[in-house]
């Protein structure tokens, strides 16, 4: 099982997207930004230094949302989902090859890879968005 965690990164209402890039473990899927989490690191400490590494951003994480085991045919993963907040830097692609600021009722338009679907939803029914299957 490889433990993962995943931002839900907001500025102005909206939060970030980014699509896997084409060399990746599900290439063309959507996520949230994030990454592994190394030996002995804390969720909160890697998801600030995957966003700097992935996207060169600084971000500051905030308040755990969820986490969903998933088991795709060759690895499981744990997902951890924090939200966090976007502090400063422009983003640099270099693992994605797109990015996109999405408001919440527009989340259902993205395909997203697997693991991230249950959050998606919890996210959608947060806010508000509850006839949604
Ligand atoms: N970062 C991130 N990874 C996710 C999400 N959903 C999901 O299934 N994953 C999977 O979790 C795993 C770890 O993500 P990663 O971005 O560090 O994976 P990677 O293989 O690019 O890392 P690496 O190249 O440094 O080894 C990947 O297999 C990725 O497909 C998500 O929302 N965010």
């Amino acid at each position: 099982m490889i433990d993962v965690v995943a931002g839900i990164i907001w500025k102005d209402g909206r939060i970030l997207l980014a699509r896997r890039g084409k060399q990746k473990h599900l290439a063309g899927k959507w996520e949230f930004p994030g990454g592994k989490i190394e030996l002995g690191e804390s969720a909160e400490i890697a998801l600030e230094r995957e966003l700097k590494e992935e996207l060169s951003i600084q971000t500051r994480t905030e308040d755990f949302f969820d986490l969903n085991i998933h088991h795709y045919s060759s690895v499981s993963i744990k997902l951890q989902a924090y939200n966090s907040a976007y502090i400063s830097g422009e983003i640099c692609l270099s693992d994605h090859d797109k990015i996109e600021w999405v408001e919440i009722q527009d989340l259902l338009k993205y395909d997203f890879a697997e693991a991230d679907i249950p959050l998606v939803y919890k996210l959608m029914q947060k806010f508000g968005y509850k006839d949604i299957n």
